[in-house]
């Protein structure tokens, strides 16, 4: 094992052994799914070629073939709980951490319906990765981008109020900005409502959507916490007091997202990244980490990042999708703010983590570690380098449900294990908030008697994705 000193936890993984987990469900019914989408993805392009062919055609058609019946022998591998085999060698970063890991484990334990739920699914997505990546013509290929264009073009109702409420924030910085220390200020309340909307945009939950017109904040503040509580009473462990406390102490500062979904999720990180820089003091620069590869079917990859932004300054680009056109006042808002965000990041207020136009499946040093298949509690062991760089942040931001397991290694802790332990050797290395909805079994920091209450309430609380964790740790400074 190259990495010896990983870290040993205290509970199992979880895994499709536990037949009534989400790990089992998501093995016989959500990747079947998902790679059945992906096949017909392919044989939608292959029937294109077809009907048009050019002079490439006939080669990508044959690559095409071998891709779909790739994937179709995995589903069958799945469902006949067969082994997982190594992943050959396809030029593309992050092979050798998976092969090395599977080796580690027992024959019982590294089949479809026994290895532990973490490893096997990044290992579903980075041995995908490697069907395309192993052809001449498929290399750059993203299965999942038409997916994830959709779910985008589909959420312009939400993308234009956003966009108004963020605007209307900028022109009226100074009026949010005053006495903004004082507790239950106005840029603590829109900071509240912000960092709420990028929560929830994890389960693409349009319903609670901001109003950042100073006005309605001032209304908001006349009702005080108690309107924040009703909108928060989902979230069932929420350190977003000690988040705001802590960003009063930060000038100037730095923050890092290390990002989940493409489409609305990412439109609703580029919101926050932009209310933060432009309306509070405390932060200057905001650095976006995407994913290497094709992953988890929808995460951010550096094309869908620039390819976001453009697209809200193409005013054709909802036409399809919007039960009513766009009005000219909507097209100038998105405009406007999608101009701000291209000049932030020509002045790198704005910075994704790797250069723009870096191929599928080849990232620098920095884009690596997200698509292996390590829990985050092992990233001191197996990625010092980004550790390093994480630790020049003031604050980093993981989003998601998958970021979440990582962070506690996708391990049955009780419930009540506070979160500073479940992080294991990375806690106390960074200040790091995670904004996660629940889509998962694993979780921890809540209180006594939460997880039991809700077991009877709504059973499926912990994957239904209508509740939240909001879990912050801070930086030991020694
Ligand atoms: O996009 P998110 O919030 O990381 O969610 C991805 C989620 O998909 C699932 O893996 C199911 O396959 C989750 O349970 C998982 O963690």
């Amino acid at each position: 094992m190259p990495f010896p000193g990983l870290f040993k936890l205290p509970y199992d993984r979880c895994s499709p052994k536990e037949k009534k987990g989400f790990a089992y469900t998501s093995l016989v019914k959500r990747w079947p799914v998902v790679l059945t989408n992906i096949v017909s993805a392919v044989s939608n392009v292959n029937h294109e070629l077809h009907m048009n062919p050019d002079a490439n055609s006939e080669a990508k058609l044959v690559e095409g073939k071998k891709i779909i019946s790739q994937i179709s022998q995995m589903k069958y591998d799945m469902g006949h709980n067969a082994a997982l085999t190594p992943i050959e060698n396809d030029g593309d970063i992050n092979r050798e951490c998976y092969n090395d890991e599977l080796r580690t484990y027992p024959d019982e334990d590294c089949r479809w319906g026994t290895m532990n739920w973490l490893y096997a699914e990044c290992y579903m997505y980075r041995r995908l990765r490697s069907y395309f990546a192993s052809t001449v013509h498929w290399k750059e290929y993203d299965p999942f981008f038409e997916q994830k264009a959709e779910t985008y073009k589909s959420s312009s109702v939400a993308i234009v109020h956003l966009a108004k409420a963020m605007n209307q924030a900028v022109q009226e910085t100074d009026d949010l900005s005053q006495n903004y220390e004082a507790e239950g200020s106005a840029l603590e309340i829109a900071f509240l409502e912000m960092i709420q909307a990028d929560l929830w945009g994890n389960a693409t939950d349009l319903s609670l959507l901001v109003d950042l017109k100073y006005e309605d904040i001032q209304k908001l503040q006349a009702v005080g916490s108690a309107a924040q509580q009703e909108q928060a009473k989902n979230i069932l462990r929420n350190d977003l007091p000690r988040v705001w406390s802590y960003l009063k102490t930060v000038k100037n500062g730095r923050v890092d997202i290390i990002l989940d979904n493409a489409g609305f999720e990412l439109f609703t990180d580029l919101i926050l990244a932009d209310f933060l820089v432009s309306c509070t003091p405390f932060v200057d620069t905001v650095v976006f980490h995407p994913k290497a590869i094709p992953w988890f079917v929808s995460d951010v990859l550096p094309y869908d990042f620039t390819w976001a932004i453009d697209s809200l300054l193409d005013s054709s680009f909802f036409a399809s999708h919007a039960s009513t056109p766009l009005s000219p006042d909507d097209l100038a808002s998105l405009s406007a703010l999608a101009s701000r965000w291209k000049r932030y990041l020509d002045s790198g207020k704005f910075k994704l983590s790797v250069p723009a136009d870096t191929k599928l499946g080849k990232a620098t040093p920095l884009g690596r570690f997200w698509t292996t298949q390590y829990a985050f509690q092992d990233l001191p062991e197996v990625a010092p380098g980004t550790l390093d760089e994480l630790r020049k942040s003031d604050l980093v931001i993981f989003k998601g449900d998958l970021n979440y397991r990582k962070l506690v290694g996708d391990a049955w802790w009780p419930t009540t294990t506070p979160f500073e332990e479940a992080l294991g050797p990375l806690a106390g290395k960074i200040t790091l908030l995670s904004l996660r909805t629940n889509k998962a079994d694993t979780v921890v920091g809540l209180e006594e008697g939460v997880a039991e209450r809700l077991d009877k309430e709504a059973p499926d609380w912990r994957i239904s994705g209508k509740y939240a964790v909001v879990s912050f740790s801070e930086r030991r400074r020694r």
